[in-house]
């Protein structure tokens, strides 16, 4: 039986430093207030026990919202927690082992940086992409030189899963990056940053809708 996938809509991706002081579990919650369908625990400074107690906090918040909790490159965290999944770029724990340690039933979710990573992801194993990025961000020190709306239509082509962008994404772009084929938006500093967390997802949900009904209307 295929794994139920997340309405990948907006997926918030948590950066702690980039939440102006604010608590990440305040931060998460008004976003899903506003919108948000997935979070992506994103903990790239602290101890992997702090890392499980900000988990641990979000899983009991987000379990009774029916909201999945993925965490970012801690396949062992993730195992931990119970979260719902891990998502790993190509420089992490390979997806088949993400998989084979998290069993049948957990998200694995898979980073795709240009036309060079589509043979890493074997849809038998992998669940969703995360394309990116597709326009400059200042959020991820070594992000990859951005991809561009063209190339993001195209890898989506390519890809056997379903994908959610992201790198640079804003409600103002998020349509074009939605009609270009994407499945959902993710963003750190658009939400994380703002200066209402659930305004701010909330304008991302109506943007990946006005993006829907463009693609819905567009020719071929
Ligand atoms: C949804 C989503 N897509 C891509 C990434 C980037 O993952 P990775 O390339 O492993 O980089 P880090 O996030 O670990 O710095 C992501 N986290 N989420
Ligand atoms: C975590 C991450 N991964 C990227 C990738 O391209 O794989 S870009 C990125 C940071 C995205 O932050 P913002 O929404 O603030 O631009
Ligand atoms: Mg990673």
């Amino acid at each position: 039986m295929p794994r139920r996938m997340p309405d990948l809509s907006v997926y918030l991706v948590t950066d702690r430093l980039l939440s102006r002081g604010r608590a990440l579990v305040d931060v998460v919650l008004a976003a899903i207030r506003g919108g948000a369908t997935v979070v992506q625990l994103r903990e790239k400074e602290g101890s992997a026990r702090e890392t499980l107690e900000l988990g641990r906090a979000l899983l009991e918040r987000l379990r009774p919202l029916g909201v999945p909790l993925i965490v970012n490159d801690r396949v062992d965290l993730a195992l931990a927690l119970g979260a719902d999944g891990v998502h790993v770029g190509q420089g992490d724990l390979p997806p088949e082992v993400a998989r084979r340690l998290l069993g049948p039933d957990a998200l694995v979710g898979l980073s795709i940086t240009g036309a060079a990573d589509l043979p890493t992801l074997d849809p038998a194993v992998v669940d969703y992409a995360g394309v990116g990025p597709i326009f400059p961000t200042g959020s991820k020190a070594d992000a990859t030189p951005a991809l561009g709306l063209e190339e993001l239509a195209r890898l989506r082509r390519l890809l056997p899963v379903p994908v959610v962008a992201i790198g640079g994404i804003t409600a103002a772009n998020a349509p074009a990056v939605i009609a270009a084929g994407a499945d959902g938006v993710s963003v750190v500093s658009a939400i994380c940053s703002a200066d209402n967390c659930e305004v701010a997802a909330s304008a991302l949900a109506q943007a990946v809708r006005e993006g829907r009904a463009r693609r819905a209307s567009s020719p071929g």
